[in-house]
């Protein structure tokens, strides 16, 4: 069946790991304790400020503190847990980065030319993102391109999307239900083998091809290695360049 849809994962697919691990997470945990510094305790839950809403959904003895909340979220960023409440403050905290220029996404070339490209104006060809990254931080990453011709400028690629999946909207990535429940998002639980998703997670890849999808796997400098079985089973790619559509 033709493709006629793309998903695809951020990290380690069309942005380097290096990117997320060196600059984004490095970035949060600098900056997030002055903001948790400035609350007041205990945090009021009729608070209409966005990151006490936020830190609100942690447990009790979490919360009661500013040093509990900040070791609590350190602890998850050193072990990169794809927690749902980590990942929505980390777009709180990269907001600020993105827009005084001190964060800029360094999507692949070749990724950045297919997100401009592919999608056509009658709109039958169409890309949405998948990552463990909030919404909101996705938006943000897409929105901050930095763009390979100039040093100064960024690009916006948020045009190019048909819309956007995370943790708390479609589940965990290593999960088949995840994939069946965007498949019935977009629409194409009837159509699921014109789907083509992308990652650089053989777990993420095996879970959207038990659902139905088609699932290619992205090798890309300093990607966890795949194994010589994986490379066999699986297509492998290094490039969006080598997509035939
Ligand atoms: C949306 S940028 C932040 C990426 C992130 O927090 C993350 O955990 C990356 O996971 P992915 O699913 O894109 O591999
Ligand atoms: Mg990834």
């Amino acid at each position: 069946m033709t493709i006629d849809t793309l998903v695809l994962d951020i990290e380690g697919t069309v942005c380097p790991i290096t990117f997320v691990k060196d600059s984004l997470f490095p970035y949060f945990v600098e900056k997030f304790p002055t903001f948790i510094d400035q609350l007041d305790f205990p945090l009021d839950p009729q608070s209409d400020d966005p990151i006490v809403k936020i830190l609100d959904q942690l447990p009790h003895d979490i919360k009661e503190s500013s040093i509990n909340i900040i070791n609590h979220f350190k602890d998850l960023v050193a072990k990169d847990v794809k927690d749902p409440i980590l990942k929505s403050l980390q777009g709180f905290i990269w907001k600020a980065g993105y827009e005084n220029g001190d964060l800029k996404a360094p999507v692949y070339e070749d990724s950045i030319k297919f997100i401009k490209e592919y999608p056509n104006k009658a709109k039958t060809q169409k890309i949405y993102i998948y990552s463990s990254g909030s919404i909101k931080a996705q938006i943000l990453l897409f929105g901050y391109v930095k763009d390979p011709t100039t040093n100064d400028k960024s690009l916006d690629l948020n045009p190019y999307l048909s819309g956007y999946f995370d943790i708390t909207t479609a589940g965990y990535k290593t999960e088949s239900e995840s994939y069946d429940k965007i498949l019935q998002e977009i629409g194409k639980s009837d159509n699921s083998k014109s789907v083509l998703f992308l990652s650089d997670n053989v777990n993420e890849v095996k879970a959207a091809i038990k659902a139905g999808m088609q699932s290619y796997i992205v090798v890309r400098p300093g990607n966890a290695p795949i194994t010589e079985q994986d490379k066999s089973s699986y297509t492998v790619i290094d490039s969006l360049d080598q997509l035939q559509l």
